[in-house]
């Protein structure tokens, strides 16, 4: 931090860390090329430096020209393995795992926790966390030969440090990791197939919690894949819960064999368990906990399938890694590809997107725009 980069910009290490109180520091008065000096010497690896950085820049200039690969922070989980950690300068935070590259926590500006995770989940390879969003790949439940969910959300992910590029509004003013997934040997065995699974995830300044997911097919011939985001909500009681956006729809239902029905016309309420896949749902869902005043609203691009999910007491009870009661907490909605499973040629790529955010309760239907196309 003491280079020459640093130098340039006349002020001192101490004067940083007093952050925004500091008299000598107006990130107004800072010149954009003075910001950009700074953001590169936030490549060193000083953690506590490197959030006094963001929250200047933040303060002092949109996030235009701020490389949010700043605000990442890789830590070890309690279980030693390798897991990012994401903030925004407000101080929303998601945690990513390299173990499924599975989002472990996501929480608001207020410190609050916004994803389940069950008090008994098995942080350690080969079982999946329950909890949080894990990756269902290339299979989503039990449509294949594969083991439940296939391998990705079992495998260890790398970061992946020069990916293809996405879209500059996918990286500008967002924290965010990208994550890597090759098909090893040992997963060319039961899926022969060979690919590159890219998953970014970040968080926007308003703490929104963005996934994209993109599966490139570098084998010779085509293949044919399913996929979720297996995404736990943590919610009040699932007995106070409402998914809007799902009304009419047609689904499989899980527990009857698969068997197709086609949804009431009124939001969706729990009270018993469900698993089931709703069918070319519209790119928006909100999922309402009136108890907790927020409403969790769900764009999609690329996943025309919505599983829903809830264990009720019986099933949770059979599960090791799931507490008695924890289901009342929890409720999976799932943006997923299922029915009509995705077919890449060789060298064709598949993109699927995944937008979180959480609003007041007050917002209804209309303002969400749930009629409308999504991300
Ligand atoms: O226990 P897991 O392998 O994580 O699966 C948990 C659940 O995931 C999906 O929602 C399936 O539709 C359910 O049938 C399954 O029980």
């Amino acid at each position: 931090l003491r280079d020459q980069s640093f130098l340039d910009l006349k002020v001192t290490i101490d004067e940083v860390r007093c952050g925004l109180n500091s008299p000598s520091i107006n990130p107004f008065a800072l010149r954009r090329t003075e910001f950009e000096n700074l953001i590169r010497v936030c490549g060193s690896r000083d953690v506590k430096d490197l959030h006094y950085f963001q929250q200047l820049f933040w303060m002092g200039h949109s996030a235009a020209v701020w490389d949010c690969r700043a605000a990442t922070e890789i830590t070890k989980d309690w279980n030693g393995i390798d897991q990012i950690v994401l903030r925004n300068p407000r101080g929303a935070l998601a945690r990513v795992s390299l173990h499924g590259a599975q989002v472990t926590s996501w929480r608001n500006e207020h410190g609050e926790e916004l994803l389940f995770t069950s008090s008994k989940a098995i942080f350690k390879a080969p079982k999946a966390i329950r909890g949080g969003i894990p990756i269902c790949f290339p299979q989503f439940g039990t449509c294949g030969s594969l083991e439940l969910h296939g391998f990705a959300r079992n495998r260890m992910w790398f970061i992946d440090d020069n990916p293809p590029p996405l879209p500059a509004n996918d990286s500008i003013g967002k924290s965010f990791v990208d994550l890597l997934l090759k098909s090893s040997e040992e997963d060319m065995k039961c899926w022969p197939h060979s690919f590159e699974f890219r998953l970014r995830v970040s968080l926007t300044t308003d703490g929104d919690l963005n996934l994209i997911s993109r599966v490139r097919n570098i084998n010779g011939k085509p293949f044919s894949f399913s996929f979720a985001y297996h995404t736990y909500l943590l919610v009040s009681d699932i007995s106070e819960i409402r998914i809007e956006g799902l009304e009419t729809l047609d689904y499989l239902d899980n527990l009857l064999q698969k068997e197709r029905f086609t949804e009431q016309g009124d939001a969706i309420t729990f009270e018993s368990e469900v698993d089931r896949v709703y069918l070319s749902s519209p790119n928006i869902i909100a999922v309402l906990d009136h108890e907790r005043k927020r409403t969790f609203v769900m764009r999609k691009e690329g996943l025309p399938d919505v599983a829903v999910w809830n264990p009720w007491d019986k099933k949770a009870k059979s599960m090791v890694d799931m507490g008695d009661e924890e289901y009342k907490q929890m409720l999976c909605v799932d943006g997923a590809v299922f029915e009509k499973p995705v077919i890449l040629k060789p060298g064709e790529e598949w993109t699927g997107r995944l937008q979180l955010s959480v609003v007041a309760s007050s917002f209804c239907s209309e303002r969400l725009g749930l009629d409308r196309d999504g991300l």
